[in-house]
Formats: structure tokens, C-alpha cells, sequence
């Protein structure tokens, strides 16, 4: 049998299911009955915003006023259908989701401060008000009985169902490549660690906004191909239950996915026919579906998403390449300093966590920073990337002053750090995440080099699937990446056994000559660190205690004090 290219396959799986949807839209326009047709272009309505409902949700966060950016989006083409502005109705819904774009924007600059219950509250305020808006003043053209035209080859409802399909195919294949892109990557990124998102070098308010403004987008278009089937809108259309029913189905079917929104879009519109037609109320739909949420939200997954997963089960595990420790010596003390923080100090209300720290990293070296539990380290590298504005003193790198950047743009500058827990988000692919945590283009060789090099599992392996010590080496290979001046490591071997962490360190000394950036690295494995560091620098209750070669510090009794708790032993 001839040999499918793999990255072929790859290339491709993003066409997936927009293409399968597409067959569906194919299929069902020569098989739905005519008395079944107006309700299957009204799934396909709602399936379009339901693909908007799953960016933001690919981002984490919740918005319960779909249907007024869909109102938005609906108004507009009715305006430009009352002023018969040129382009006809399929311009027009276009010119409708960009117009939504901005109110996406406004409701998403709450996203920037609120999580969770409480950016749902505000979103669910803006539905009502919209709502009460909407209803208190009529839509262009309803006092004049002015209908939304549609171009003469969309003018049957057959030929308008195919034009809904072919549009929420359009919009699927956008959605399915723009998450392939770096904007995709981020939003997935944002969802699982704001912070590592930001040290990433990505500024976490753009991740936001632009899953609220393509979100509000496709509601838009949802909108203007809502007012071109039924050619009249009014208020009804797009009250504050139906976002509310519209959110509930997709977190049951999983609007991040084109299927799931699609299925949704079915769910929403027959269930409730069938319903009536067995002489039982609407309204028991919505119970149905807040009984799937339910369900979803219990298991973890959602209808789409459990289906996926079982899918990526039946292939083979990704098996990472054994990581042997390859010898060779520490790298040499660089002689110009990379990074100086001069009178670094942190208070936490009546805790002084760092107490005027002065740390300097020269270039092209590995160097230590250890100290026992509570010392001040996290609170250190936390300071140094910018994560505490209120911390004082200065930090400067190759020269440039940091002080009062944010996080992402001190990565940005050339300071890359890791976290204590990894913070590699689950929804992406191995070559995925590292593209996006890189955060520039970057070659499949360099990808496959820097995986090679620190033992890293295949690219197009599940981030999802990854044991907890592949999720480091992943997190220290995107740093890399990155090609940043420094690096810092945060506990990098936490979850890598004991001989892993050596092999990991062997990879550590070579990286300022083989990638250009000085490694600080912060560790408990003092193996790990003696191995790896041609410096290392001791905090304790927030002051440097000592610095040095590592042999030499590690021997000195205040060291093995600040360990030990009051023994006198020299560390071995
Ligand atoms: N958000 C916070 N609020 C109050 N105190 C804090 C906070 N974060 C850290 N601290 C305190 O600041 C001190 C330094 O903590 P830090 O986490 O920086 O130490 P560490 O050396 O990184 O410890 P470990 O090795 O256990 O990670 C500790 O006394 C800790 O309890």
C-alpha cells in the first residue's frame, strides 16, 4: 500500500472537519425536505455563532451575550438593506460581524481584570441591557415593512440554506487556521496560565480582546444571515435566554469544535420541534440542554471534546527518546555581565520576602541560585520578569534598564523564565506550543533539533498525553527557542528522575555556546546543580548568604547551616 506523508497528514487535518462539515451542508441541501429546510438553515445560524461562542472559549472565558453581538451584526444589515447600500446581503453580513468586532472589544476589556462567575455577570448585564435596547427601538425597516433582500441566486430557501452552509464552512476553515496560528496558540496558552502566557512574551490583554472581537465577529455574521433568512428581525430574536441557551449548548457539544458547533446548532433547533410536535413545551429543551452542561461541565468534557479524546486514545503513546547523560565539563564563567539587579527587595504586607538582593549573571554561562524552602528565590525570578510591579530596585539585561516593563515585554527584551508547575497548555500539540513559545518563526529543523537535543516527544504528540517530565523539558526547549539573552529555570527537574535531571543538566552546559543565552538556574538537586553551574549564588531569608564556584560555597558552614537548620556539616 503506498505511505501516506506524514506531514502531509498534518498539513492537512486543519481541513478535516470543515471539509466533513461540508459534505453535510452538501448532503443535507439535496436531502432535507422543504418543510424541514427553514429550521436546518436556522442550525446553521446558530452553528455559526456557536463556532464565535468556542473561541472565546478556547481562551477560558465565559460571554453570555452572543446574541447581541449577533444583533449588532443584524441591525447592520438591515440598515444597509434600508440605505441599499451596494454589495448585496453577502457584503453586508461581512460589513455586520466587523461592526460587531468593537462591541467584542468593549465587553472584553472586563475579560482583563475578571475571571470565571464574574466576567459571565458582567457579559449576562450586557445581554439584558442590550436586549432592553433593542426592544425599546424597532430594527431599520420594521415601521416600513422594508425586507432584508436577498441576491436573486440565494433567493430560495434552498439555495439560502446552501449560502448558510457554505458561510459557516468559510468561517470554520478561518477558525480551524487562525487556532493553528500564533493568536490560536495564545488563546489556548491564556486559558491554561495567564503568567506563563505573559513570560512567554505575549501580551495576555491581546490574547483576550482578539478572542472577544473574532467571538463577536461570527456572532455578527450569525446575525446578518438571520436577517437575510427571515427578512424581518426583531427583538425576540435575540433575547437574553437565548445567549444563555446558546452558552449551555456549548459547553455540552463543545463549540471549539466545527462539529460541535454544528451539532449544536442541530440541538438547538430540532429539539425543541421535536418537543412540540409530542405536545410537550418548548421550554423543556432548555432544561434538557442545562441538564447536558451539567453533565459536560461534571465530567470535564464536553460532547465534542470527550469524542476527540477518544480518538487520540487509540493511537500509539508518544514515547520520548531515552535522555542519557552525555558528560562534558561546566561552562566557563563569562566575564561581561548579562543580567545585574542592584537593591532588589519584596515585601509581602509584614513579610520581607527579598531584602536589597544584588545578583549578577554574566553572559555565556550556567549559573546557580539555591537556597532552602521560603528563601526568596520564586519571589527573586518573579521580580527580575516583572511579575511584582511593587518590587524595588533595578534590573538591568545586556545593558537595557527593565524596570517598569511588563512581562511580556521583558521576554520580549530577552528574559525568558520557567515556573515551579509547569505551565504547558494542555490543548496544544508539541510543535504547537513550542512555535508559539518561541514567539517567532521558527524552522521544522530547528524544531526537530532542539527537541533531539533535550530528548523531547515528537511534534505532533498531545501536550494532553505528556508525562509530567516531558511538560518540563518542553518548557526549557521553548525557552530556548525563544532565543532569548537569559533564561531562568525554575525548578526545571521537578517531575524528571534523578539520572533525568543529570542528562538534563549535561544539556543545560551546553546551551550558552550552542544557543547564545546564560542560563540562571534555580534547583533543589544540588547534584544537579554542582554538575551544571559554574557559579552558584545561596539565598536565604531573602539575602545572598554567599557566592561562588559551586564546590567552594557549598562547603562553607553558613550554607550548610541555612539547609541543615543549625548543623554544622558541609554539603557533599
Ligand atoms: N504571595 C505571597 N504572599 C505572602 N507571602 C509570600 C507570598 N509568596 C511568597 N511569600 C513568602 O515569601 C518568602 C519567600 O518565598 P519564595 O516562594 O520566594 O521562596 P522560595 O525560595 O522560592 O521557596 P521554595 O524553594 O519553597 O519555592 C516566604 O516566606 C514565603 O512564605
Amino acid at each position: 500500500m503506498p505511505r501516506v506523508d506524514p506531514n502531509l497528514v498534518k498539513r492537512t487535518a486543519m481541513f478535516r472537519q470543515p471539509l466533513a462539515a461540508l459534505l453535510v451542508v452538501v448532503v443535507a441541501a439535496v436531502a432535507v425536505p422543504q418543510y424541514w429546510l427553514f429550521l436546518a438553515t436556522s442550525a446553521l445560524v446558530s452553528a455559526v455563532a456557536l463556532l464565535g461562542l468556542g473561541i472565546v472559549g478556547r481562551a477560558g472565558m465565559n460571554s453570555l451575550c452572543q446574541l447581541s453581538f449577533a444583533a449588532v451584526g443584524a441591525w447592520t444589515v438591515a440598515q444597509l438593506n434600508v440605505w441599499s447600500a451596494p454589495g448585496t446581503l453577502i457584503l453586508w453580513t461581512v460589513v455586520g460581524g466587523v461592526v460587531a468586532m468593537p462591541f467584542g472589544v468593549l465587553i472584553g476589556l472586563p475579560a482583563l481584570r475578571l475571571r470565571g462567575v464574574h466576567l459571565a455577570v458582567v457579559t449576562l448585564g450586557f445581554a439584558a441591557a442590550a436586549d432592553v435596547v433593542v426592544s425599546a427601538i424597532n430594527f431599520p425597516g420594521v415601521d416600513s415593512y422594508q425586507q432584508v433582500m436577498r441576491p436573486e441566486f440565494i433567493a430560495t430557501d434552498r439555495m439560502y440554506f446552501v449560502y448558510a452552509g457554505l458561510l459557516f464552512v468559510v468561517l470554520s476553515l478561518a477558525v480551524e487556521w487562525v487556532g493553528r496560528t500564533r493568536i490560536g496558540a495564545s488563546w489556548r496558552a491564556v486559558r491554561f496560565s495567564e503568567r506563563a502566557t505573559a513570560a512567554a512574551g505575549t501580551s495576555v490583554a491581546g490574547a483576550k480582546l482578539s478572542a472577544f472581537a473574532l467571538s463577536a465577529f461570527a456572532a455578527g455574521l450569525a446575525g446578518g444571515l438571520l436577517a437575510g433568512q427571515v427578512g424581518m428581525i426583531t427583538a425576540q430574536n435575540f433575547g437574553t435566554i437565548g445567549s444563555l441557551a446558546l452558552f449551555v449548548v456549548a459547553v455540552m457539544a463543545g463549540g471549539e469544535f466545527v462539529f460541535g458547533a454544528l451539532f449544536g446548532g442541530f440541538l438547538i433547533m430540532f429539539i425543541p420541534e421535536f418537543f412540540r410536535r409530542a405536545g410537550i413545551s418548548q421550554d423543556w429543551a432548555n432544561v434538557l440542554f442545562g441538564v447536558g452542561a451539567v453533565q459536560a461541565l461534571s465530567q470535564g468534557t464536553s460532547i465534542s471534546e470527550g469524542f476527540a479524546k477518544r480518538l487520540r486514545a487509540r493511537r500509539p503513546a508518544a514515547v520520548p527518546p531515552a535522555r542519557e547523560p552525555i558528560g562534558g565539563g561546566r561552562p566557563p564563567l563569562g566575564a561581561k555581565p548579562l543580567l545585574e539587579a542592584k537593591g532588589v527587595g519584596v515585601r509581602y504586607g509584614q513579610v520581607t520576602a527579598l531584602q536589597e538582593v544584588d545578583l549578577v549573571v554574566p553572559e555565556g554561562t550556567v549559573m546557580g541560585l539555591i537556597g532552602p524552602n521560603g528563601a526568596g528565590k520564586s519571589t527573586l525570578v518573579d521580580a527580575l520578569s516583572g511579575f511584582l510591579p511593587s518590587a524595588v530596585g533595578s534590573v538591568t539585561l545586556d545593558g537595557r534598564r527593565l524596570d517598569g516593563l511588563p512581562v511580556h515585554r521583558r521576554a520580549g527584551a530577552g528574559l525568558r523564565r520557567t515556573f515551579q508547575q509547569d505551565r504547558v497548555p494542555t490543548g496544544l500539540a508539541v510543535d504547537a506550543y513550542l512555535r508559539f513559545a518561541a514567539h517567532r518563526l521558527v524552522t521544522r529543523d530547528e524544531l526537530e533539533e532542539i527537541r533531539g537535543f533535550l530528548g523531547c516527544p515528537p511534534g505532533d504528540a498531545h501536550v494532553a498525553d505528556l508525562d509530567v517530565g516531558s511538560r518540563r523539558l518542553l518548557e526549557v526547549a521553548a525557552a530556548i527557542l525563544a532565543k532569548p539573552k537569559l533564561i531562568i529555570l525554575d525548578e526545571p527537574a521537578a517531575g524528571l528522575a534523578h539520572a533525568e535531571s543529570l542528562a538534563l543538566a549535561d544539556r543545560l552546559v551546553e546551551v550558552p555556546a550552542r544557543y547564545g543565552a546564560s542560563v540562571l538556574l534555580i534547583e533543589h538537586d544540588l547534584d544537579m546543580v554542582r554538575h551544571a553551574c559554574a557559579r552558584i549564588v545561596v539565598l536565604d531569608f531573602g539575602a545572598v548568604i554567599a557566592a561562588g564556584p559551586p564546590a567552594e560555597v557549598l562547603a562553607r558552614p553558613e550554607v550548610a547551616r541555612a539547609y541543615l537548620g543549625g548543623e554544622e556539616a558541609a554539603l557533599t
